[in-house]
């Protein structure tokens, strides 16, 4: 099927094709497939979705911390000794289970985005010039693309079905952190007691899964990877920051990007503000 599909380039794999309306590589297609097909979802399983470099590792962390948190120790946790990549899966599409969502300022997915491209490509390729990953990014051309189809897909699910599809912003979760994994426990069914609240067992879990705390993890300071992909653990935290893109974008490219979300979220309900 691939041959008969657009393809474009890629930011860090072979190619891109144009798949039910989203640049995905092949073996995102695949998988998919397999997935649409064969993958038969429990009304209890948890998926956690998101555009790449929206706060993926982060909110696997959470996740795993809040439902597994009377089964480990926070001082011997498995967020101590494993990348949270490796700890919770995560599927595209819409089944019938949850979802946890989490979105991001389009200005800081594209810086991160375009960081982690240009250490992922291959040597024998020049790197990714900024100028040419704002152009693509723009036109919705970069791997799980376009940025704004996708969360708009999963923000009408979450007004649709609130029961069903969790939708969260990384800026709020940052300024908020202790309101919103409250809220994340609630939505998977298990929120916190009180006994909980007073062993401030919710600071415990921001703690643990913070930027800091995650990224000064041995495993999480190894350059090695350990799955297909050639990424090392560390790849998966730069700055971890609300608005870094202050240092990278041009006031034109801001401009740019700016009118593109208000276009595309226009009426929807669904904003950066
Ligand atoms: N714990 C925690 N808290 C806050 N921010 C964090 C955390 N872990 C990772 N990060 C930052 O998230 C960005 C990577 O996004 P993803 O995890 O979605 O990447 S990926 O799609 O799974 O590859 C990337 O953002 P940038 O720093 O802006 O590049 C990471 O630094």
């Amino acid at each position: 099927m691939l041959p008969t599909l657009p393809q474009s380039k890629a930011w860090w794999f072979d190619h891109l094709f144009q798949y039910q309306g989203f640049w995905i590589p092949s073996f995102g297609i695949r998988g998919s497939m397999l997935i649409n097909d064969h993958f038969k979802p429990r009304s209890a399983d948890i998926i956690v979705a998101t555009f790449p470099k929206c706060g993926t590792t982060w909110l696997r962390a959470l996740v795993f911390s809040i439902i597994n948190r009377n089964s480990f120790d926070f001082s011997d946790h498995p967020l101590r000794n494993a990348n949270p990549q490796e700890l919770v899966l995560f599927f595209e599409g819409y089944l019938p289970c949850r979802f946890v969502y989490i979105c991001r300022d389009p200005k800081d997915v594209f810086v991160s985005k375009w960081h982690f491209a240009n250490k992922l490509r291959p040597k024998e390729l020049p790197p990714l010039s900024l100028e040419e990953a704002f152009d693509l990014f723009c036109k919705g051309v970069s791997e799980y693309g376009p940025f704004w189809d996708h969360g708009l897909g999963y923000w009408e699910a979450s007004v649709e079905s609130p029961k069903k599809v969790l939708f969260l912003k990384y800026e709020d979760v940052k300024k908020e952190p202790l309101g919103c994994v409250r809220k994340l426990a609630g939505f998977l069914g298990v929120p916190f007691t009180p006994e909980e609240e007073n062993n401030e067992t919710v600071a415990e879990i921001v703690g643990l899964c913070s930027f800091e705390s995650l990224s000064n993890q041995n495993v999480n300071k190894s350059q090695t990877s350990s799955g297909e992909r050639p990424v090392g653990n560390s790849d998966f935290f730069r700055k971890g920051e609300v608005g870094d893109w202050v240092n990278h974008l041009s006031p034109k490219m801001v401009e740019k990007l700016n009118q593109i979300t208000e276009q595309k979220l226009q009426g929807t309900g669904f904003n950066f503000d």
